[in-house]
């Protein structure tokens, strides 16, 4: 399949009516779609290698080895922090052909109604649930077990909520680790609802998650496998890997920047793609600012003292950027008498072949993450009502300054939050036994060395919506060198809050009976945490990404914050699209790839739209 991708002889000098930089999950997507017209040239450059055949691409739980692998992944480092301790983690983000959907954990979650809503109400019309929700399910095929799951942790599905004639291939894991069938049953203690139709734009309760999964096969379904493998032999569609981008080229007509040309290093050498129609930035939510920085296009105050020329100044590029944040210091040890399947005791022959034998429709080595909970504040936090009436005072507060377009969506947020049916914090089962990412004291890390092969249930709580706001900026006028990522966590003290009585509630549901059946001594933080202070400090030194960062270039009206209008057009530029995670002005209450697909689905037809008008 290498084979047919593009050399860079197809590409330098050479002119396409579209150059899309980035051949991750959006940008694969948008290439496939504008390709679809014989008549439209395309060309896509990314950094990374092809990784086509690579099995640590498309096994399910390979992203471990990927994970800090130069080969695989950026892992960008982040600025220190004031807040908390950030030292010991990095920005993972995947490098190659399919981007982050061939690195990332495989859950298929589709945002929540008001998730999409809430971006027309920013000021981008048409950008609403039944948009998103039509294009969202465009991009699907989604297989329908062919076994009937029994017991308490079940595939629960509609399956006319799903997309069945998509690229992306989705299907429930067939093998699940034991921690979140007892997870379920102690939130139904707590009046945690089991959700049988999460894709519908309802999603809050506890269910089973699909996942990016080939049935047949029991492969990753990357945007690389979906979009681009069943179209590489189209003549009008060139993608060339290996090639870092470095700038874009620009002349100014009639006021506007106008793209010319995209420069790219390929084995040591700069080249230029020349552009016939549009340029389209699917770098992501961390490499689009930068990109558009290094090209004199951002804040003039961040590209001066770089010696970056101006070609717009354009203040909100690298700003507005939103994280969901999770903690990772609840560890349980577990008890003896328990096997959990984990990605570690996946490597166990015995265990394999016991499973095989005990459930022989099931291939042990795919271990998914699939036990999802969206809970609403209501639900996790005796303060919600407070928290909420703090929010809406600190809106009207005459005197508080706010960035432009900040107030607008405190006051959707405080709305939002104050729906009993929205989630504002996830419960995270990890199944995944690498040493627990935590601190722990030196007695009670001696004591887990792994003697006994045991894996340790990790409970994950993250919170949604936070209200800090970071920064992507470029640091030097290198475009090889990582931009400066600064995600400002708990800048707003209500986040850790929130994080706080998320963590609270999660360490309520491990006390509960059905989750202590599998579960011994609390490792972390340990019974001598008790107090919010005490929980607060362990929280601190135990966080970590979700890696679903976006905002940095939001679509909202320019003077609200905007780097790209609705048509994902960037402002003072005419020829120059965002198309990636970046573009999303207020983060969504799930995981991102689904959005980042919808994105690309629905762009593919505003440009088709407008370029067919322009014709
Ligand atoms: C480890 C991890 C786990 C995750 N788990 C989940 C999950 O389970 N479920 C879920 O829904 N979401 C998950 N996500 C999030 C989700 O995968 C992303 O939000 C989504 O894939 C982002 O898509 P994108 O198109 O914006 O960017 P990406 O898919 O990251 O694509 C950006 C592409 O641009 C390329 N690029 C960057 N700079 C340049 C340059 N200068 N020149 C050329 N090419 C360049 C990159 O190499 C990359 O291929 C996870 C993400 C990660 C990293």
């Amino acid at each position: 399949m290498e084979a047919k991708l593009a050399t860079v002889h197809d590409l330098a000098d050479k002119c396409f009516d579209f150059v899309i930089i980035g051949g991750g999950t959006s940008g694969l997507c948008i290439a496939n779609r504008l390709s679809e017209d014989a008549h439209v040239s395309v060309a896509v450059l990314e950094s990374g290698r092809a990784h086509l055949d690579d099995p640590i691409i498309y096994h399910p739980t390979g992203w471990l080895q990927q994970a800090m692998n130069p080969e695989y992944d950026w892992a960008f480092p982040q600025s220190p922090q004031s807040t908390c301790d950030t030292s010991r983690f990095f920005w993972n983000r995947g490098k190659g052909l399919g981007g982050s959907s061939s690195m990332n954990l495989l859950l298929w979650t589709r945002p929540q109604r008001e998730d999409m809503d809430a971006i027309e109400k920013l000021g981008n019309p048409g950008w609403n649930w039944e948009n998103f929700y039509k294009y969202s399910k465009k991009s699907e095929s989604f297989f329908v077990p062919e076994r009937v799951s029994v017991g308490d942790y079940r595939d629960l599905y509609k399956s006319d909520t799903f997309g069945h004639e998509g690229p992306v291939k989705l299907s429930f894991t067939q093998t699940s680790s034991g921690i979140e069938r007892p997870v379920q049953q102690s939130l139904k203690l707590l009046g945690v609802e089991t959700i049988d139709d999460s894709m519908s734009g309802e999603t809050v309760g506890t269910f089973k998650v699909a996942s990016d999964l080939d049935p047949a096969t029991g492969k990753r379904c990357s945007a690389a496998t979906a979009y681009l493998l069943p179209v590489i032999d189209r003549p009008n569609l060139k993608v060339l890997t290996e090639a870092h981008v470095t700038k874009l080229v620009t002349e100014t007509s009639k006021g506007e920047v106008v793209t010319t040309a995209v420069e790219f290093e390929h084995g040591g050498t700069l080249h230029k793609v020349l552009v016939g129609k549009e340029v389209i930035l699917c770098a992501g939510t961390i490499q689009s600012p930068q990109i558009l920085e290094l090209s004199g296009i951002g804040d003039r105050n961040i590209l001066e003292p770089l010696n970056i020329e101006v070609q717009k100044h354009l203040p909100s590029v690298g700003r507005n950027l939103q994280d969901h944040i999770v903690s990772t210091g609840l560890v349980l040890a577990m008890r003896d008498e328990v096997d959990l399947i984990t990605s570690e005791s996946m490597t166990d022959e015995k265990l394999t072949s016991r499973l095989r034998e005990t459930e022989p429709d099931a291939d042990p080595t795919s271990l998914c993450l699939s036990g999802c909970t969206f809970l609403p504040l209501q639900a996790f936090s005796d303060r919600a009502e407070s928290t909420i009436a703090q929010l809406k005072a600190k809106v009207a507060r005459e005197d508080e300054h706010y960035a432009p377009g900040l107030r607008e969506q405190y006051e959707l947020l405080s709305e939002l939050l104050a729906n009993p049916r929205y989630p504002a914090m996830e419960l995270f089962v990890f199944p995944f036994d690498a040493v627990p990412p935590v601190e722990l004291d030196g007695d009670v890390r001696s004591s887990i060395t792994y003697s006994s092969q045991k894996p340790f249930p990790v409970l994950m709580p993250s919170i949604l919506h936070p209200l800090s706001r970071g920064t992507i900026h470029i640091c030097s006028s290198d475009p090889k060198r990582a931009p400066n990522i600064d995600p400002r966590y708990f800048e707003e003290e209500a986040d850790m809050d929130v994080l706080l009585d998320a963590f609270k509630f999660t360490r309520k549901m491990s006390q509960m009976a059905p989750f202590q059946v599998i579960a011994g001594a609390e490792l972390a933080p340990g019974p001598k945490a008790q107090t919010d202070e005490e929980i607060r400090a362990h929280i601190e030194k135990n966080l970590h990404t979700t890696w679903h960062s976006c905002g940095t270039c939001s679509m909202l009206p320019e003077d609200k914050g905007g780097v790209v209008d609705s048509k994902l057009k960037v402002y003072g530029t005419s020829n120059i699209r965002i198309v990636d995670l970046s573009i999303l002005p207020l983060i969504v209450s799930v995981h991102t790839q689904t959005v980042a697909y919808g994105i690309a689905e629905m762009a593919a037809d505003i440009i088709k739209e407008q370029n067919s008008a322009n014709a």
